[in-house]
């Protein structure tokens, strides 16, 4: 039988950086991951392209798809939806493909619900004052809009304990080389979990 890919799920609270360490991922040349694009409905942002950074979508189309069903999960998002498409993923898995997420923690919960086989990992900041410069540094918030991100990441730090692995940003490449760490180390566990439970059978 075909062993199915696995499916890693980067999660953590708005401006910790799964964006960039997204990314930095993407940009090795070895990355073994397929990187599973997103629906949404916001707009494309300057130099973004619909089917590479996003499957931009409008509202009436996105409601249309969660009527169909066609998410793993889906949520809205400072005021626009944002969703995994569930067919792309489940055929890249039983291609025996690992699949990569990047999305916030309402959606990561939802996966885990739907494939708890998964690896979920969250990036948490190395502190809260450096959460909050790193928001307030890109620039995209308003006053208003940084002190609720603060809020929510108050919250969503205390659902850490609920993922298989902490990673802490602090250094970008530091980050990117845990993350590839674990899923080697995960590959490992479950091969030899596998194998454990084979040669069990064979000794009956
Ligand atoms: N639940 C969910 N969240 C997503 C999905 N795609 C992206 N996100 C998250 O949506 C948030 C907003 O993304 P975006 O509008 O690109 O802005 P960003 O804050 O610059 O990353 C980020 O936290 C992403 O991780 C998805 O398919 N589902
Ligand atoms: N390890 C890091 N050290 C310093 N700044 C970082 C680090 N990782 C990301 N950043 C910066 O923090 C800001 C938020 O990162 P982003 O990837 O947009 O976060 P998220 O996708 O989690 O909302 C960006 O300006 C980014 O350049």
């Amino acid at each position: 039988m075909k062993r199915k890919g696995l499916l890693i799920v980067l999660s953590g609270p708005s401006g910790v950086g799964k964006g960039t360490v997204r990314k930095e991922i993407f940009s090795q040349k070895n990355t073994a991951f397929e990187y599973s694009i997103s629906m949404t409905t916001r707009s494309p942002r300057e130099g973004e392209v619909d089917g590479v950074d996003y499957f931009f979508k409008s509202k009436e189309d996105f409601e249309e798809l969660i009527k169909q069903d066609q998410f793993i999960e889906y949520a809205e998002y400072v005021g626009n939806y944002y969703g995994t498409p569930l067919q792309y993923v489940k055929d890249t898995l039983e291609e025996g493909k690992d699949v990569f997420l990047e999305i916030e923690v309402q959606g990561a919960r939802q996966v885990r619900d739907k494939f708890p086989e998964g690896l979920f990992i969250f990036l948490a900041p190395p502190n809260l004052t450096e959460l909050q410069s790193r928001i307030v540094g890109r620039g995209t918030e308003t006053d208003d809009s940084v002190r609720n991100r603060m809020n929510e990441a108050r919250k969503e730090l205390a659902m850490m304990n609920l993922y298989d692995y902490v990673v802490v940003n602090d250094q970008i490449d530091l980050a990117v080389d845990k993350i590839n760490a674990i899923v080697k180390a995960e590959h490992c566990r479950r091969t030899r979990v596998e194998k454990q439970y084979i040669a069990m059978l064979e000794e009956k």
